[in-house]
Order: C-alpha cells, then structure tokens, then sequence
C-alpha cells in the first residue's frame, strides 16, 4: 500500500498527517505543539499548570508606568522602542520588513496573527528593522499554499522579540489617549519593573538618525517587477525612464512598482550626493519611504533641495516630508501617527476618495509651505496634510503608501501620474 507523509514544520512543533493515496483516506494525524499557543488570558491562566508551548513569560513597560504582563516568541533578552499600532487586517510580514518601523514596536489591532506564516514573497526589505511585535492571540497553527514556515521562527531566526496574550485593545486606547509611548519589552526576569521603566524613561525617538541604519550602503540595480495582476494602469506607454531611487528604508515594492511601469532603476544610498545624481541624468528621483524624525536627517533635506526643481521628482512618506522641509515648511510630530491599511483620503484634485496604507508619525504643517506649493490629498481621519505637488519644480508626493504592500492599491495611479511627469518633461526637451 503506498502510503505518504507530509509534514509541515509549525515552529518547533510538527504536524505530521499520514495518508493512502489509493483510498486518499488520512490515516494518521499528529500535533506536536512546543512554541505555538492557544490564546488564553493571562489572568484567566492563572492557577492552571504551564502549558507546554509558552515559551517564557514577558513584561512590557511602557513609559506611563503600566506593566503588561504576556508570554513571549521569537527572540528573548530586553528591548526599547517605542510603540504603534496598526489597524491592518492582512500582511504582518510586509508591516515586519518594511523599514520605516526601525525603532518601533508593532502592535496588531487584529487579535489573530501568524495563521498565513511566512513566505518567500511578501519582504518588503532585506531585513527586519523594527523593535518587536505585540499580538493579542498567536495562531496555533499556519495555512497557506505558499507558507514556508512560521511567524515564531521568523522571528526567532531575525532575533525579533514578539509577545502575545496582551490585551492589545487596552494598549491601542491607552495610546490613542496619550499618545504614542515608549514602552520596553524584556524576558529577562532579573530586571526589575523599575530598572526598565528607567530605561523606557531615558530613551528617545526624536531628533535620532534612523535612516543611516538601514540604507543600502552602495548603489544598486532593480528589475523585479509585481506579477501580473498589480496591472491597473492600461494608460502606461511603456516608456523607458531611468529613474534614482533615494533608498531612506524603501520598500521592495515601491521599486518593483516602478519596474513594472517601465522604469530603469538605480537604487542609492541616503548619502549619496545631489551632483552624483544629477550626473547621471535621471529622467526622475524618487525620495522613498523611511524611519524616524525628519528633521533629524538634515543631510537629506539638503540632497533633496539641490535636486529639486532640476527633475521630476516624487517623494513617498518620508520622502514626502523630506520635501516639505527642503521647500522651507516643517514637519511635527502626531499624537500617536497613522498606521494601517484602511485610511480614507480625499484626492482634492480628482474629488475621489481612496482608500490608503498608511506608516507615519510625523506631518508636513501645510501652513508653512511656501505659496505655489498645492496640498493634494487631505487624510480623511483627521485632516492632516496627504499629498503635495509644485507643478513649477516638478514635484509631487505622498504621505502615504502608493505601492500598498500591504494594503488596498487605490492609490497606484500616482507612479501614472508621475510617469507623466517625466514624459512631459522629455517632450519639453
Ligand atoms: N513610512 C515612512 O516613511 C515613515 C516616515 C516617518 N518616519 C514617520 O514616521 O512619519
């Protein structure tokens, strides 16, 4: 009787299901479950004997001197970050590769996550650069044609810190009160509540340098393109623009959008020089997407404002304030940012709303931009500034996330627009 087994790798635990491929009948069916849990309340647990897949416990003390007790996975030790949530539904491992979260702790309003596990194709970077994750409910189990493997080995393997079985809606009220919080997550049960209170106390995001931690440190080429069904845009030429991509933390699929519109790109490190651009005549730049205070980067600002108004430009979240800087207005700090993939914004010039992924704590003030400059796409949530554009220097750009990834793609006819920005300006030529 020919008989296979499949096994499927959950963490440390094994999922083994034997089966008759003449009678297709499963003949056996095993979980062996070491680091995945159930949900459980923390204080409902309490009493019950250890169960066998926690792997250790967790505080996670926050800088208003609460202490939330969790269970945690992936990587142990003590780590300081300051905390956000996100609103989003689906896509933790693009939101756990994408740059821009360096320095921050994640919090998922959903409460199940790691159900899909992993894969090959959704790392929006080379790397994980945030502080960790908060969950409410870890998924016992992954299923998904294309998982590779699971969340808490993910983790574990990037040295990622993760806790579930916190009361993540306590938190997200808690920060939607007071603001965005700086909290510190530590395994290590030698530490005292106060010693990491102190240290939640002592550290800061503002005014700290970010982006040199995770920009590529030579410049590179991109080709990959998005598969397929990413075509919206039937109105593209099919041009050829060689476009530099200002990497600041920027996002696979910002360059794989690109790609897929034609484009010939060069990636760059932040500190690559205006004139080394500019030697390389680009048909356009693009300011990507990146983590921290942008003020903090004064450098950029100064690339941005010698580029600016020489090409087509289009600058995407940092990239965006970065360009409200360098026309001479300023960025403030939110009270606890927009993070999430369903963040309505209103086009003003089209009068269409859409439907946005949004990852940001700071803002361009629109009252301090110079006249000329056109605010563009207003966030519907809170009025904040979205988008601008100053037709006279070619420029545009968005606060929020264009190439989705994850999130709704609503908002994927901005590289159309900015295509044609460099077509016209070719035609001028
Ligand atoms: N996604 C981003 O580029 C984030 C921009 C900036 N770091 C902020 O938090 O506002």
């Amino acid at each position: 009787m020919a008989a296979k087994s499949m096994k499927c790798a959950l963490g440390s635990q094994l999922l083994t299901t034997r089966f008759d491929s003449q009678s297709s009948k499963v003949r056996a069916f095993s979980v062996r479950c070491s680091s995945v849990p159930f949900s459980t309340d923390g204080a409902a647990a309490v009493g019950l004997v250890e169960r066998p897949w926690k792997v250790a416990d967790a505080r996670l003390v926050l800088e208003d001197g609460s202490i939330w007790r969790a269970k945690s996975f992936g990587a142990s030790g003590t780590q300081v970050g300051e905390v956000v949530f996100n609103t989003s539904l689906t896509g933790y491992q693009e939101i756990l590769t994408d740059p821009s979260y360096a320095g921050q702790f994640v919090l998922m309003t959903n409460p199940h996550i790691g159900n899909t596990g992993v894969n090959f194709d959704d790392e929006e970077s080379k790397q994980c650069f945030l502080a960790g994750l908060v969950i409410r409910s870890l998924s016992i189990s992954t299923s998904n044609w294309r998982c590779t493997g699971t969340l808490g080995d993910y983790l574990a393997e990037r040295n990622i810190m993760g806790i579930y079985d916190v009361d993540t809606r306590a938190i997200t009220r808690r920060l939607r009160q007071d603001g965005s919080l700086i909290g510190v997550l530590s395994t290590e049960e030698k530490k005292t509540d106060k010693e990491l209170l102190e240290m939640s106390r002592t550290w800061d995001i503002v005014g700290v340098d970010l982006i040199s931690g995770v920009s590529c440190k030579v410049p590179y080429v991109w080709v990959d393109k998005t598969d397929s069904e990413w075509q919206f845009n039937s109105e593209t030429k099919g041009e050829t623009f060689h476009v530099i991509a200002y990497d600041f933390g920027i996002k696979h699929n910002i360059l794989r959008r690109l790609a897929s519109y034609g484009c010939k790109i060069t990636v760059v490190p932040s500190t690559w020089t205006a004139s080394e651009t500019l030697k390389m005549k680009p048909d356009g730049v693009i300011f990507s997407n990146g983590p921290g205070d942008p003020s903090a980067v004064p450098y950029a600002v100064e690339t941005v404002k010698e580029i600016i108004g020489k090409v087509p430009v289009f600058g995407i979240c940092m990239g965006h304030q970065l360009l409200g800087q360098a026309l001479g207005g300023s960025t403030y700090k939110m009270k606890f940012g927009h993070h999430g993939g369903n963040h309505p914004v209103r086009n003003l010039r089209s009068g269409r709303v859409e439907i946005s992924a949004q990852n940001h704590n700071y803002a361009v003030d629109p009252a301090s931009l110079p006249k000329g400059v056109q605010v563009t796409h207003v966030n519907l949530n809170d009025g904040s500034c979205a988008g601008l554009a100053f037709p006279e220097r070619k420029l545009m750009s968005l606060q929020y996330h264009p190439e989705a990834s994850p999130g709704p793609h609503d908002s994927d006819l901005a590289f159309g627009e900015f295509m044609q920005l460099m077509t016209q300006e070719k035609e001028k030529a």
